[in-house]
C-alpha cells in the first residue's frame, strides 16, 4: 500500500523520509479543518499527451462511501491515485479536510497521518507473518499498541486467517494476500480510505461479505469516508451511498442512487440504468459478434 509503511521503490525511499521528518515536523504540521470534506477541483491528468482525466470536480463529503465505477482503462485507478497524492494532476487540486495534497511537505503528511491509500495490488512484505504486518502498519500510525494487538487479532478473525497468521505472507493465496492488505488498510484507523479494487484480487464470497459489512460500518458509524473502484458495479452499489460514474476520463454522473436516477429520466431498475450508462456497446457488441459468425 502506498503511505509511509510503502517501502518499495522511489516513492517507498520518500515515504520514508517523510516519516522520518514527520516525527521532527509535528509540531509545525498544519491542521486539517473540521470541515471534512474532498473536494477534487478541475483536475486534468495526461499520460504523455494523452488525457486520461478531463477536467473533473466532485465533491465527496465525509462519512461516505463512494463507488467510483466505469469500464476499464477509463480513468478509475487514475483519479484514486491523484486522490491519494501519488500523481500530480497537470491541472487542478485534490483538497482533504482543508488541505491541498502535494502543496506542501507538511500538508502531505498530516493528510497522510488520516488517510491511507489501498492500491489495487499493494506491497506486501512476503518474509513477513500477516500479523506482524498488521502490527508494523498500525504502530506506523501511531495507533495505541493495545488497541493493535485487540484489533489485528479481531481483522484475523474477520477475514479467517487466524490459522495462518504466523505464517510468512508469501506462503499465501492470492485472496489470503488480499485480505492481509485490506486488513493493513483497517487498521490504521485512518478516516479516509482510498480503496482502488477492495472486491478484486481473489477474495471469496466469505470475505466480500465480511468487507461489505465492514466498511458500510466503519462508514455509518464511525463517519470514516471510503471511496473505492470497482469495474463492476454490482460488488460495490449495494453498498455504496454515492456513486460516480466515469467513461473516458470524464465524470457522466455524480451522485446518491436515487440522484442518478433521478437525473437520468429512468424508469427501469438501477441495475439496467447502470448497464445504460456504464457499458452501453456491450449488448451491441455481443451482437456484432454473432453477426460475423457463419451459421
Ligand atoms: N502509467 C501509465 N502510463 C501510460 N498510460 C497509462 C498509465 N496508467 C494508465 N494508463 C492509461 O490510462 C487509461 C486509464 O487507466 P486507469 O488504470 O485509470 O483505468 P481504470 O478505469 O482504472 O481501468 P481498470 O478497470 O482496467 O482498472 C488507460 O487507457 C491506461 O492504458
Amino acid at each position: 500500500m502506498d503511505l509511509p509503511h510503502s517501502k518499495s521503490g522511489r516513492a517507498g525511499r520518500i515515504l520514508i523520509q517523510l516519516h522520518g521528518r514527520h516525527v521532527e515536523e509535528r509540531r509545525k504540521l498544519p491542521k486539517a479543518t473540521e470541515h471534512r470534506v474532498i473536494r477534487i477541483m478541475n483536475v486534468t491528468q495526461h499520460y504523455g499527451v494523452r488525457p486520461v482525466l478531463k477536467n473533473v470536480s466532485i465533491e465527496i463529503p465525509a462519512g461516505s462511501r463512494t463507488a467510483v465505477i466505469g469500464p476499464n482503462g477509463m480513468g478509475k485507478t487514475t483519479l484514486l491515485n491523484v486522490m491519494a497524492g501519488v500523481l500530480a494532476p497537470q491541472h487542478g487540486f485534490v483538497e482533504i479536510d482543508g488541505l491541498i495534497r502535494r502543496s506542501s511537505v507538511e500538508a502531505e503528511l498530516e493528510i497522510r497521518r488520516h488517510t491511507v491509500f489501498l492500491p489495487d495490488r499493494s506491497f506486501l512484505p512476503q518474509t513477513r507473518t500477516g500479523r506482524e504486518f498488521l502490527l508494523a502498519v498500525g504502530k506506523l500510525y501511531e495507533v495505541e499498541q493495545d488497541r493493535i494487538i485487540d484489533h489485528a487479532q479481531r481483522l484475523l478473525d474477520l477475514f479467517e486467517l487466524t490459522a495462518i497468521a504466523d505464517s510468512p505472507i508469501r506462503t499465501y493465496s492470492a485472496g489470503q494476500q488480499k485480505k492481509i492488505a485490506l486488513s493493513s488498510a483497517i487498521i490504521t484507523d485512518a478516516r479516509t480510505l482510498l480503496l482502488d479494487e477492495p472486491f478484486s484480487g481473489g477474495l471469496d464470497p466469505a470475505g466480500i461479505l465480511a468487507l461489505r459489512h465492514l466498511l458500510q460500518r466503519l462508514a455509518e458509524r464511525q463517519q470514516r469516508t471510503v471511496v473505492m473502484t470497482s469495474p463492476v458495479p454490482e460488488l460495490v452499489t449495494e453498498i455504496a451511498d454515492r456513486i460516480i460514474i466515469i467513461r473516458s476520463g470524464e465524470v457522466v454522473a455524480y451522485g446518491t442512487l436515487e440522484e442518478i436516477q433521478h437525473q437520468s429520466g429512468s424508469t427501469g431498475s438501477f441495475s439496467e440504468l447502470l448497464q445504460k450508462m456504464v457499458f452501453p456497446e456491450a449488448i451491441e457488441n455481443v451482437e456484432r459478434y454473432f453477426a460475423g459468425e457463419t451459421p
